[in-house]
């Protein structure tokens, strides 16, 4: 097609170039933008009448604010008024954060306590709050510590000498403030996507682990600018404990224009300092936020070339170049497993095992319940009945007689480790590097000592061909890439048993074979795999038992050429006619 030019380019002077004069070259001039122009000059003309008006106007009394502004008695109101904002921001966000766990947890009274609490301290307006805590002495003489329903006194305290205006005021802050932050850090943890807290329960980190290595820090990002507004709007409302005669900065300027009579200096002088504190807030905030911002969109890459000293050079499409580590796969039997969500029966009865070192793969259209039963053998699933062992013991639960009683939380994440599983949509960490990615669970769910969980981190990623990406973020690998750090993470637990969801299922067509060749790669190291697959080909290529799924049950189980040359079952064969 030919396009002409609107404006077609001059040719180059023939008889210029032929004389050794360079081609022509242009210079680019910027275009203009006249409304742009107009509204810069009449911002700047507003701004110098506003200077003009403020600086040339006697009675701003500019001369009285200078001799006021570095004064003591202001100096000491703008240090209490600073003491009681950080007092209020500590003490506040750390009540807002059990409040928010406390309302998100499965416990139904702590939640209803929770929302009692926001729901009476969001209501309450601050200055009420303030004067019913300054005249808690009239309601309660004192203040005693001892055993509920019994008249077992620890210790009593007279309420006036304990709630000192200014405790009146830190207790009146705090409890304003957690009531607001609460929701905030609530709505930040929410806002993290839940593969990452199944990521983080896959890999057996303990809990505490979960919440302060991985959910806050990728709630923080959501928690940041809603919480600093919280803060900056506490830094302004402690003026408001004027009311209790607490001298901080506002009283104190009160106080003083009350005697010398100069209103406006003495208001600038209170006026400036909360600007002083809040660009200072501001400053902060914008700093905290780029350290949670690590691994972000947005953020550069941080991408060093750290080669492996017995590596070969990986490209971006590189896939396994060495042989994975040979591991000794364990046995796993799901016996007579049963689940379902409410009335939607998605497992019915399904046994299945898989020998040390195999391979099964379940197929089966969408539905059928092939994620389920191989979320089950981690116990990210709970079963409704039966049970399932690795080597002969179970995830879950101990057995006793014939009860099988569900372990607390911290054991089942103990026994999880010796099971990997990789996931449809890879659920890396985006706040950590690949090589943190991979480390994270050895060091805290295992207890390997930093230096040697690195040392063997770079030997597993150089053996997915990915040495040269040890310090990027996962955002900026490719989907390929980032499955094959997610194995690496996997693999990083030696588990005896890898569970593959879907794994090249969220992947552009030409990066499927980069994860597969490492799958391959790792049927051939000794490894259990269970693999749900929607690759027919790959299936029948690595597989040693298919499993064929339908509406929760195990329709048949078979060598892949078994299944998928002779298929017994009707379901089946039609299943394997719409797929193939
Ligand atoms: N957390 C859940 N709550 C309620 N229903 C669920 C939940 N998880 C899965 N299901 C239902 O269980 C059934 C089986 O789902 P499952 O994800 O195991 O199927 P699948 O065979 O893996 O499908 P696909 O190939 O599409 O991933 C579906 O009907 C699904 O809607």
């Amino acid at each position: 097609m030919n396009v002409a030019l609107a404006h077609p380019l001059p040719v180059p002077d023939a008889t210029a170039s032929s004389h050794g004069t360079p081609p022509a070259r242009y210079k680019i001039v910027p275009a203009r933008h006249p409304a742009r122009m107009l509204g810069t000059t009449i911002a700047a003309l507003v701004l110098a009448a506003i200077a003009m008006s403020v600086l040339g106007n006697p009675r701003w009394g500019w001369p009285v604010f200078a001799s006021w502004f570095l004064s003591e008695p202001v100096i000491v109101g703008l240090g209490r008024t600073l003491l009681l904002t950080a007092l209020g921001t500590l003490l506040g966000s750390t009540l807002g954060l059990t409040i928010a766990l406390a309302r998100m947890s499965g416990a139904p009274l702590l939640k209803a306590v929770a929302f009692g609490y926001v729901w009476l301290f969001r209501s309450i307006p601050l200055i009420v709050l303030l004067l019913l805590l300054n005249n808690l002495g009239y309601l309660y003489a004192t203040i005693s510590l001892g055993i509920p329903l019994t008249d077992i006194t620890i210790a009593s305290w007279s309420t006036t000498a304990l709630i000192s205006p200014f405790a009146a005021a830190v207790i009146g802050l705090t409890l304003n403030q957690a009531a607001f932050s609460s929701e905030v850090i609530r709505g930040g943890i929410l806002a993290v996507d839940h593969g990452q807290r199944e990521a983080a329960a896959a890999l057996g980190l303990p809990r505490w682990r979960q919440a302060s290595g991985i959910i806050l820090p990728q709630a923080m990002r959501s928690i940041l600018p809603a919480g600093f507004n919280d803060v900056i709007g506490l830094a302004k409302g402690t003026s408001v404990v004027y009311i209790l005669a607490l001298p901080e900065l506002f009283y104190t300027v009160q106080v003083i224009y009350r005697r010398n009579l100069d209103v406006v200096p003495l208001l600038m002088v209170a006026t400036v300092w909360y600007f002083v504190i809040l660009t200072a807030l501001s400053l902060v905030q914008r700093r905290i936020e780029r350290h949670f911002a690590r691994g972000a969109a947005g953020t550069a890459a941080r991408v060093r070339s750290r080669p492996h000293s017995s590596t070969p050079h990986s490209s971006t499409t590189a896939t396994a170049r060495l042989p994975l580590p040979a591991v000794q796969g364990g046995a796993v039997v799901i016996e007579r497993v049963s689940k379902s969500y409410g009335d939607n029966r998605v497992l019915a009865d399904v046994s299945l095992s898989a020998a040390p070192g195999s391979v099964t793969v379940i197929i089966g259209q969408s539905g059928s319940g092939k994620s389920t039963l191989l979320r089950t053998i981690n116990h990210l699933e709970r079963v409704d009945e039966g049970y399932i062992t690795i080597d002969g013991g179970l995830i879950g639960y101990r057995v006793q007689a014939d009860l099988l009683f569900e372990l607390p939380e911290a054991e089942i994440l103990r026994r999880r480790t010796d099971v990997g599983m990789v996931f449809q949509s890879f659920n890396l960490f985006p706040h950590l590097t690949v090589m943190q990615n991979v480390v994270e669970a050895p060091i805290h769910a295992r207890g390997v000592p930093r230096a040697r969980a690195e040392a063997e981190a770079r030997d597993l990623l150089a053996r997915v061909g990915l040495s040269d990406k040890i310090d990027a973020y996962p955002r900026h690998l490719s989907g390929g890439q980032q499955q094959r750090v997610a194995i690496a993470r996997a693999l990083a637990l030696r588990p005896k048993v890898l569970l593959f969801d879907e794994p090249t299922s969220a992947l552009d067509p030409e990066l499927v074979g980069e994860v597969l060749d490492v799958i391959k790669e790792l049927a051939r190291s000794g490894a259990t795999l269970v693999i749900v697959t929607h690759e027919m080909g790959f299936a029948r290529e690595i597989a040693d038992t298919v499993v064929f799924m339908d509406q929760g049950r195990i329709v048949e189980t078979g060598s892949p050429a078994r299944v998928f040359e002779n298929p017994r079952e009707a379901r089946t064969a039609e299943f394997l006619s719409k797929v193939r």
